[in-house]
């Protein structure tokens, strides 16, 4: 895992962009610069079956246009079929280990994590990076736990400095910087693009205020 592909990780289903188009919010935060994409196609009024199967494709379809990695969040299965760049799993979902064996040593897995026990469970189950969060109260995530902020991320860049790792969880442009300062590779977020009027503008602004930072360090 490539750890400058952690800088600035979009995530987003069809339930996170409104009234827009979510290809045209997505196409928007390519063109922008974002250096990863995890589909994460879930809740309410998320697609399922072949619409989903089909969003799926068309995500992906844009992804490769702008040489972008392709996750897709909790379905292995998808992932699998489509030939992703990689999954990312939670706690409750399957274990991280047996999705190793199921995608094979050269796809991106990552995995959810809450405390460095489970930093460490998921570095044994050969995860390429951690997501640690939420950072800051989310609107994104019906069941998220409480904010937890940027500890765990000083904690584990302490313990393991080799791990990818971003943070996740209420990061928009104007704590963004906290959370690479703390340690972290990169920030992951939802709706400080995907709820913006201008996708492009946003990914443009928060981009520049992460090259920033990272001059600084
Ligand atoms: N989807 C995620 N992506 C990341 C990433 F590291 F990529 F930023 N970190 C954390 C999550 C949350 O994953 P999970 O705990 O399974 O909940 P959900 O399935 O509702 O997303
Ligand atoms: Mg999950």
């Amino acid at each position: 895992m490539n750890r400058e592909q952690l800088q600035l990780y979009f995530i987003m289903g069809s339930q996170n962009t409104g009234q827009r188009d979510p290809l045209v919010v997505l196409e928007e935060a390519l063109r922008g610069g974002i250096t990863i994409f995890q589909l994460r196609e879930k809740g309410a009024d998320s697609l399922t079956g072949q619409d989903k199967i089909q969003f799926a494709k068309a995500c992906q379809a844009l992804c490769k246009k702008y040489h972008v990695p392709f996750i897709i969040n909790d379905d292995v299965d998808l992932a699998i079929a489509l030939d992703a760049d990689g999954v990312h799993v939670g706690q409750e979902d399957a274990s991280a280990n047996v999705i190793r064996g199921k995608i094979g040593p050269k796809k991106i897995l990552g995995v959810s994590t809450h405390s460095l026990v489970e930093v460490t469970a998921a570095i044994e189950d050969g995860a390429d990076y951690v997501g640690i969060g939420p950072i800051y109260a989310t609107t994104s995530k019906s069941d998220a736990k409480p904010p937890a902020g940027t500890a765990l991320i000083v904690q584990t860049t302490t313990v393991y400095p080799d791990l990818p790792l971003v943070g996740i969880g209420g990061i928009t442009i104007d704590n963004c910087q906290t959370v690479i300062r703390s340690g972290a590779d990169g920030i992951s977020l939802i709706s400080a693009i995907a709820a913006h009027e201008e996708p492009f503008v946003a990914t443009r602004q928060i981009l520049h205020v992460l090259q920033q930072q990272t001059k600084i360090l």
